[in-house]
C-alpha cells in the first residue's frame, strides 16, 4: 500500500503543554483514515501538523513525499477546520467559486461540489444566515473544490442529520476509491466503523493504529466503543480481562 503521510516521533507543545508526545504512524494513500480520541487528546494538533500550520518541537511529518508545509503541497491539500473558515458575507455559491478560482478550477466545478454536499437549495443564500451544520458543509465544499490529493477534515459531520452524514461518508469513500487520501476526525463510533483505518489518540499518544476489525479483535469485542474503552484501560494499566 502506498504511503500518503508519514509521521515520525512527532512532539508538539502548545502553550506549556506537551500536546503530542512522540507520535509515529503511516497513513495509506487512497484510504479513509479516522482520527478518534477524547476532547483535547491532540487530534486537531496532529491534523495541523499534517497540513503544515503547526510549529513542531521534534520529529518529522512527510506528506505526499514532501515535508509538511512545503509550498509544493499548497494546492494538493484540502483542509476543513472545525470552525468553518468561509466568508459569511458571501453566498454559498460565491464562496465555492472564490475557492475554485484560487485553485484555478472552473466555476462549474464549484457549483457541482456545492450540490454534492447537499447545499443546492441554499446556493444563493448568504453563509452568515445558514445553520451551523450548513456552514460546515460550505467549508467542506471549499476544501473539496480544488480536487486535492489529501483531504484533512476536522469533524466534518458535526451538526449533520443522519441522512446527510451517510451521504457524506459515501462521498468520502467515493473520493478514496478515486485515489484521494482522507484523514477525518470524529467523536462518533459509528463513523469510526466506516473508516478503512483508525488512529486512536489519547493524551497525545497513539494507542491504536489499525483497521476497525483488528481494533475490535485485539480488544476481544465486537463493539468499537467497548474496544476503545478497553484499549484506554490497558494504557492506564487498569484493565481487567
Ligand atoms: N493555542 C493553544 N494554546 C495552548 N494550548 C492549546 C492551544 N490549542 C490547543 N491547546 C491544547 O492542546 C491540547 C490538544 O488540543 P486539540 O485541539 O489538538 O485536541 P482535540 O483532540 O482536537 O480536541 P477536540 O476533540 O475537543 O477538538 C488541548 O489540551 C488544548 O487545550
Amino acid at each position: 500500500m502506498e504511503t500518503a503521510i508519514e509521521v515520525r516521533d512527532l512532539v508538539v507543545h502548545r502553550g506549556r503543554r506537551r500536546v503530542l508526545d512522540g507520535i509515529s504512524c503511516v497513513i495509506p494513500r487512497g484510504r479513509v483514515t479516522g482520527l478518534l480520541g477524547p476532547s483535547g487528546s491532540g487530534k486537531t494538533t496532529l491534523m495541523r501538523a499534517v497540513v503544515g500550520v503547526q510549529v513542531v518541537t521534534a520529529g518529522t511529518v512527510t506528506v505526499l513525499g514532501e515535508p509538511a508545509g512545503s509550498t509544493a503541497l499548497r494546492h494538493r491539500i484540502g483542509y476543513q477546520t472545525q470552525a468553518p473558515s468561509v466568508y459569511l458575507d458571501l453566498t454559498v455559491r460565491e464562496n465555492a467559486r472564490y475557492f475554485a478560482a484560487l485553485h484555478g478550477v472552473p466555476a462549474a466545478v464549484a457549483d457541482r461540489v456545492v450540490a454534492e454536499v447537499g447545499l443546492a437549495p441554499a446556493v444563493g443564500q448568504l453563509v452568515g444566515t445558514l445553520s451551523g451544520g450548513q456552514r460546515s458543509r460550505v467549508s467542506l465544499a471549499c476544501a473539496l473544490v480544488g480536487g486535492p490529493d489529501l483531504l484533512v477534515l476536522d469533524e466534518p459531520t458535526v451538526g449533520q442529520d443522519p441522512v446527510l452524514r451517510a451521504d457524506l461518508w459515501a462521498r468520502f469513500h467515493e473520493l478514496a476509491a478515486n485515489g484521494t487520501t482522507l484523514l477525518v476526525s470524529s467523536h462518533v463510533m459509528d463513523e469510526a466503523a466506516r473508516c478503512d483505518r483508525l488512529l486512536l489518540i489519547r493524551d497525545g499518544r497513539l494507542i491504536a493504529d489499525d483497521t476497525p476489525e483488528a481494533v475490535r479483535a485485539t480488544a476481544g469485542t465486537t463493539d468499537l466503543d467497548a474496544a476503545f474503552l478497553q484499549l484506554i484501560r490497558e494504557q492506564e494499566g487498569t484493565v481487567i480481562r
